[in-house]
């Protein structure tokens, strides 16, 4: 048999070659918790949903895909995927994380090693060199995200995994993929063990579902994760799974629609005079890294006024920009993820890692782009954050002191 011909990216989002029965369209949906077998000894390949089901299946094979895996799983948030590879470990296992991540995944990792489960270490991975020099044969597992959310800091992933995997062959890299998605990123291709994702956000991009995505080319690791899934029954719901696919199949043009919206807001907020925080920014410390690892520098940035006051006005002056934890989502959404997102890690170690307080975060929708920046502009001008001059322009931000 000829092998299957794959396609680019945009068109095995839409390709659907479901091998229905009756060649349904659209994937059909098995909503049903339980699978009658033939014969007590005759199974059949499902008996029950929390084990597997065809839906699931059908996102799983699609998900593996695009991500260029061997095998997927779809569980039910991008949390319940950190819990899942995190039950891979043995008690005392020692692990390396990134220094700005996730709030949620900060709070996991933390609680985990409070209560003795795991040793974990927190370092800064835009310093490569010391980032390497922490990993040991003792290493068990590495946790990446890049561009970090929210501070949006890069890290060289692929010197990471080739490092790591000379100095213990066992470790297992796992990489956050949430804020590139597979359109502007493959991490399996620069290294990576395990890939997951909150398919909360770019890969569902609607905001009406939960869920979360693991995707690796390892097929014992697979098994495994597998292992965990329908012990704990984390897998994700046939509903949601069919929701999933459906938004999958615009992600291509919603991601590079909000990218692109959100490369001129970055662009006008920096000509303000802002230090803006995004990769798609020749200003950005590491843009030429995230280029050499990424196809594009996605939809979220943040940005420093200077004062938690001034931002706190920004945040709530705006009209369209939804105040709203989360991203991806077809809306654009403004927060401050001191207050929200990031709440979780406690203003000590935030301070430690120089968190700013008052960072403002943009998640870029799809809408017309103009009317994004008149109601940026309309907050900044409210706030007092910039200033008009004598001929009506905008004038330079005022309160801000760039630390670039
Ligand atoms: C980068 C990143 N990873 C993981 C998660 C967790 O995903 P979920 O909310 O689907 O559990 C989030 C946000 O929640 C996130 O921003
Ligand atoms: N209350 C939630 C906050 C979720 S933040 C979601 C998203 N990852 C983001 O960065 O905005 C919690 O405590 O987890």
């Amino acid at each position: 048999m000829a092998p299957k011909k794959i396609y680019n990216l945009e068109t095995e989002l839409v390709l659907n070659k479901n091998g229905d029965q009756h060649n349904a369209s659209v994937p059909p949906l098995y909503q049903s918790a339980t699978f009658k077998q033939e014969s007590l000894s005759n199974m059949g390949e499902y008996d029950y949903t929390r084990s597997g089901n065809p839906t699931r299946t059908q996102l799983q094979n699609h998900i593996a895909k695009i991500m260029k895996a061997n095998h997927a799983f779809a569980v039910t948030s991008g949390m319940g995927c950190l819990d899942v590879i995190t039950r891979l470990l043995a008690p005392g296992d020692e692990v390396l994380a990134g220094d700005d991540l996730y709030g949620g995944t900060n709070r996991l990792l933390t609680y985990l090693n409070k209560k003795g489960d795991l040793k974990v270490q927190h370092w800064d991975t835009t310093n490569t060199e010391l980032f390497l020099s922490k990993i040991t044969p003792n290493t068990k597992m590495i946790f990446l995200e890049s561009p970090t959310n929210p501070l949006i800091k890069v890290c060289d992933v692929r010197s990471i995994a080739t490092h790591a995997h000379k100095v213990n062959p066992d470790c297992v890299v796992v990489f956050d993929n949430t804020m590139m998605s597979p359109i502007f990123m493959t991490p399996l291709d620069l290294g990576v063990d395990i890939q997951y994702e909150s398919a909360t956000k770019y890969l569902n991009g609607h905001h009406d579902i939960m869920a979360g995505v693991i995707a690796t080319r390892d097929a014992k690791l697979a098994e495994r994760v597998y292992f965990v899934i329908n012990s704990t029954g984390c897998g994700l719901t046939p509903f949601d799974c069919w929701l999933l696919m459906r938004g999958l199949r615009t992600l291509a043009v919603r991601i590079e629609r909000q990218q692109q919206n959100a490369l001129r807001i970055a662009e006008f907020l920096s000509n303000l005079g802002f230090r803006v925080r995004y990769p798609g920014l020749k200003s950005h410390p590491q843009y030429a890294l995230h280029q050499s690892l990424c196809r594009g520098p996605g939809a979220v940035l943040s940005f420093e006024t200077g004062s938690i006051k001034t931002s706190e006005r920004i945040v709530e002056g705006t009209d369209i920009f939804g105040i709203a934890v989360s991203f991806g989502c077809v809306n654009s959404l403004i927060s401050m993820p001191c207050r929200m997102s990031h709440a979780s890690i406690d203003e000590k170690t935030r301070k430690e890692r120089d968190f700013p307080e008052d960072l403002i975060r943009l998640c870029i929708g799809i809408e017309n782009c103009d009317d994004l920046i008149d109601d940026l502009t309309k907050a900044l001008l409210k706030s007092g954050a910039v200033k008009l001059n004598e001929r009506d322009e905008l004038f330079n931000a005022v309160s801000v002191q760039p630390k670039l």
